[in-house]
């Protein structure tokens, strides 16, 4: 059966990517994935945001999640019953206490990975973790807790070497300076950071076998290029589902919480700011095959509220067409191609080869305005490293 879309290689420099076979029509989802691997931000919990340990899933309900993220621990959530949270299904590892949404991810968490890396069993966890907060402060991209996981996943892996095959399928060539690549990835003080990990990784997986080659300085440069080039950012928010199921009632209803959650919004902006979502990073077989266009014809949602990701048409799609996303903040997508193009080769290592940068690649370089914003958001990451 025709699914609608099919992976194309378009040689060098973009590598593969994802093309239509039929229309999509705005709004329409092209596909939907889960991830081959996923982990929440280290930080997470220290700031309180509770989600499933395997699918990040929010487990506080509506009204925990808004008296926590607008400081108003008086609030009452109206219309309770649409809290889409269930606590009766969650439960924890018995050995380590990290919390599950539901059996089911429990088990695919202990199959899958958790065997290895439960804190109890595995005292170098809790070291890693440690150590790659203390190297790392919010907001995070890339994550040495997803790493640990890639190589868990690959370790309890009854066919090892077709697991590792299917990361090492994900591009991985360090084409950018090394060292440029590793301050990105790991901070002003990356070289010391790598060196760092390269002691602290190792020690988590002491018999390791298929992965001794990934757990040397080279290899892990190779597997922080990876999860940098093609790491999905995941955001869940059990309020953002509480919202999307308000607007699927009926008018009424709507309009008796309208000026609650215009309210909310914007008690939680002047708290928390953009830091709403509980947020983690992923790996994703099919989404990894998107490339970046800065007029792109589609968008990554989490519809469910969780690691499951959804490719949306942002408009009309024609078969043959490129289905592309924007890597890019929509602040930065409005800006110059120079702006862009900074942004890009800063945060995802390479240049802009899509049809608005070569149409606009006549434009002059800069403007003052553009490099102050890229500035800022430098200061801003650097302030935390
Ligand atoms: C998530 S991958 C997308 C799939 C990729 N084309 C591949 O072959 O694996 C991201 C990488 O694709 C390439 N890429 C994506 N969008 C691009 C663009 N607009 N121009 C040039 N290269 C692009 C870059 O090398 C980037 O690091």
């Amino acid at each position: 059966m025709d699914k609608g879309y099919e992976v194309r290689n378009l040689g060098q420099p973009k590598g593969v990517g994802l093309f239509a076979t039929k229309t999509f029509e705005e709004n329409d989802v092209i596909f939907e994935e889960k991830p081959i691997v996923s982990c929440q931000f280290a930080w997470n919990e220290t700031y309180e945001y509770s989600a499933c340990h395997h699918c990040l899933r929010p487990l506080e309900s509506t009204e925990e999640n808004l008296r926590r993220l607008t400081g108003n621990r008086a609030l009452v959530l109206p219309l309770p019953d649409l809290c889409p949270t269930n606590k009766r299904t969650h439960v924890i590892c018995d050995d380590c206490q990290v919390k599950f949404c539901c059996e089911e991810c429990k088990n695919d968490s202990i199959r899958l990975y958790h065997r290895m890396l439960c804190e109890k069993f595995n005292p170098g966890v809790c070291q890693l973790k440690n150590a790659w907060m203390g190297m790392h402060y919010p907001p995070e991209t890339a994550t040495a807790m997803l790493i640990a996981r890639l190589i868990a996943m690959v370790e309890q892996s009854d066919d090892k070497e077709r697991m590792l095959a299917s990361f090492l399928e994900f591009d991985h060539k360090l084409t950018e300076p090394e060292g440029l690549v590793v301050a990105k990835l790991l901070g002003q003080e990356g070289a010391r950071n790598l060196g760092v990990l390269s002691e602290v990784i190792p020690s988590v997986f002491p018999a390791a076998t298929h992965t001794k080659g990934l757990l040397t300085m080279d290899g892990l440069k190779t597997l922080f290029t990876l999860v940098g080039k093609n790491g999905q950012g995941i955001g869940t928010s059990v309020f953002a589902e509480w919202v999307k199921k308000v607007d699927e009632g009926d008018p009424e209803t709507q309009a008796s919480v309208e000026g609650f959650i215009a309210s909310a919004y914007q008690a939680m902006e002047e708290r928390v700011g953009s830091f709403l979502n509980c947020e983690g990073s992923g790996l994703y077989a099919l989404q990894r095959c998107v490339n970046h266009d800065c007029d792109p014809s589609a968008d990554v949602t989490f519809p469910h509220s969780d690691y499951t990701l959804a490719l949306v048409a942002r408009r009309k799609i024609a078969p043959g067409e490129e289905i592309t996303t924007s890597y890019l903040d929509d602040c930065i997508m409005d800006r110059s191609r120079h702006t862009r193009n900074k942004a890009l080769k800063e945060f995802y290592l390479f240049e802009c080869k899509c049809n608005k940068c070569l149409e606009q690649a006549d434009e002059p370089d800069v403007t003052s305005d553009d490099d102050d914003m890229i500035s800022d958001l430098e200061e801003e990451e650097d302030s935390f490293s």
